[in-house]
């Protein structure tokens, strides 16, 4: 009986705690509602640092929100097989590296990953087996007033995110595509509905740092 509760214990902890995915429109708060969780649960997530082409914006660091490579660079490393998943969004390359996600569940945290729709559809084909998150905004104005408010965008780029966030919500709709749908209105309000939702995750790495 304890062999038995022993080896299910060490088996759950060799397989690691289920990643999550974020995914919804540019400006829905993802970065916002994940920072808020990686600070609270220190030890507990860890998040998967993407590739990008996109410039780096004020006060994001290389290394830490994206690594920032050029376009040959990330074409280079998608040929050699580095990645598991990348996309084009909106004039730029985004991509998932295996070892950015080696590199969190290797310390047995919760590899929390920030991706696109596309992004969503390729890691479905994965074995990741990761809880999918959709977070999304109270309404189209609301995003674009939040958008707007950020300055971090162009207006060509701007009206892109804004075309894409309309498919992006859509997208959400649709059946079985998300395990829980979280609309942004109040942040504190979206931020207990997510912490309600990984609960049971975050008890598990918290139960297996005991060991
Ligand atoms: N498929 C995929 N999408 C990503 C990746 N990293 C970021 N994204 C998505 O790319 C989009 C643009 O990200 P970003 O330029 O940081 O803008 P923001 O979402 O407006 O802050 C967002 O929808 C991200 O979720 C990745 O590695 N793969
Ligand atoms: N609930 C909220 N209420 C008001 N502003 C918010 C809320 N959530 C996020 N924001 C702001 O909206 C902007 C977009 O959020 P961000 O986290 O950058 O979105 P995303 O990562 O999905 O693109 C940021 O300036 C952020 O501070």
């Amino acid at each position: 009986m304890y062999m038995r509760r022993f080896f299910s214990k060490v088996c759950s902890v060799m397989a690691g705690p289920r990643p999550v995915v974020f995914s919804g429109p540019s400006g829905a708060g993802k970065s916002t509602l994940l920072k808020k969780l990686l600070k609270e649960f220190d030890g507990v997530f860890g998040f998967s640092v993407s590739h990008t082409t996109r410039k780096p914006r004020p006060g994001e660091e290389n290394g830490k929100d994206y690594h920032y490579v050029s376009r040959e660079e990330m074409q280079a490393g998608i040929a050699k097989g580095d990645f598991i998943e990348s996309a084009e969004f909106s004039g730029n390359i985004y991509g998932t590296s295996k070892a950015a996600v080696q590199a969190v569940q290797a310390q047995n945290l919760i590899c929390i990953l920030d991706i696109d729709m596309q992004g969503v559809k390729s890691i479905r084909k994965t074995n990741l087996n990761p809880i999918y998150v959709s977070i999304q905004p109270p309404s189209m104005d609301v995003l674009e007033k939040r958008l707007r408010a950020r300055q971090t965008e162009s207006e060509e780029s701007l009206q892109k995110r804004l075309q894409v966030a309309l498919i992006e919500m859509e997208f959400s709709k649709e059946a079985g595509q998300f395990d829980v749908v979280i609309v942004n209105d109040i942040l504190d309000e979206a931020y207990e509905k997510l912490k309600a939702a990984l609960l049971q995750e975050i008890q598990k790495v918290k139960n297996s740092t005991k060991v």
